[in-house]
């Protein structure tokens, strides 16, 4: 079952062309790896699925919906950067503002948005730290609480926005058997990295994105190396050819 569907998605930051023709879908049960040089457009089609950018042409439907009208139902994990960690609150409310769109602005939690926390925390192997205030954490204790707060929302969808950076071998291996659990329970996840290894590893399909997609298919049938070379829009590389165990 198609969970996300993406077709010939244009989208312009700036009056800047940085999305063209996009074409992508995600099953659930499905981990598709988004991949492409700095600045290829990754996090602008992310944001546009959450429904964060206006699309200039195409279609972004979401188990049948808008981004709009789907929002309650995608988790989102931002670059850890890009969230507040100097924010003077615990793990587990930080956790809960995963909720905020569903509880509703300026509401109380109820039990049921409780347990979810208490549910995604415990995924993460947070529950321990959960009255720690965020400033506190590591870098692999944020990026878990970043997970919990996508997991809270107990998403069809999760967009993982590079969840590897940084993080010792023993945390990408919780996450990624994370991810492996979900994506069995029947979530579909969508994921940019630049770990290129752990990419082939871990998912089940790639999509090679350059302003638009360059290819698109299983690790094992993109292992023509000049395939990676157009996605990544270079004549050669020795290094980007080494790390995919691909050679010329
Ligand atoms: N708010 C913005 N206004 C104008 N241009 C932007 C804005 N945000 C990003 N861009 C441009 O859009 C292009 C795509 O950026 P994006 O962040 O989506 O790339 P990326 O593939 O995620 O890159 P990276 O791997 O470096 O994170 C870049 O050329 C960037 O300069």
């Amino acid at each position: 079952m198609t969970v996300l569907h993406v077709s010939d998605l244009g989208v312009n930051l700036a009056g800047r062309q940085v999305l063209d023709h996009v074409d992508l879908t995600v099953a659930a049960k499905e981990h598709v790896g988004l991949i492409g040089p700095n600045g290829a457009g990754k996090t602008t089609l992310l944001r546009a699925l959450l429904g964060l950018l206006p699309v200039r042409t195409g279609r972004i439907e979401i188990d049948g919906r808008t981004p709009a009208e789907a929002r309650g139902t995608i988790g989102y994990v931002p670059q850890r950067h890009e969230f507040v960690w100097d924010y003077p609150v615990q793990v587990r409310t930080a956790v809960m503002t995963g909720r905020t769109h569903r509880i509703g602005w300026l509401r109380r939690p109820r039990s049921e948005d409780r347990n979810a926390v208490q549910e995604a925390l415990e995924r993460v192997d947070l529950t321990r730290l959960s009255r720690r205030p965020i400033g506190e954490l590591s870098g692999g204790q944020r990026q878990r609480v970043l997970v919990a707060r996508a997991l809270a929302l107990r998403p069809k969808l999760l967009l993982l926005d590079e969840p590897f950076t940084g993080l010792d071998v023993p945390t990408q291996e919780i996450l990624t058997r994370l991810f492996r659990e979900l994506t069995a329970e029947g979530t579909a996840i969508l994921m940019t990295t630049h770990d290129l290894p752990a990419a082939a590893e871990t998912c089940h399909r790639l999509c090679l994105l350059n302003g638009t997609v360059v290819a698109d298919g299983s690790p094992d049938e993109l292992r023509d190396p000049a395939v990676w070379l157009r996605a990544f829009g270079v004549a050669r590389s020795e290094q980007l050819l080494h790390s995919l165990g691909v050679s010329r």
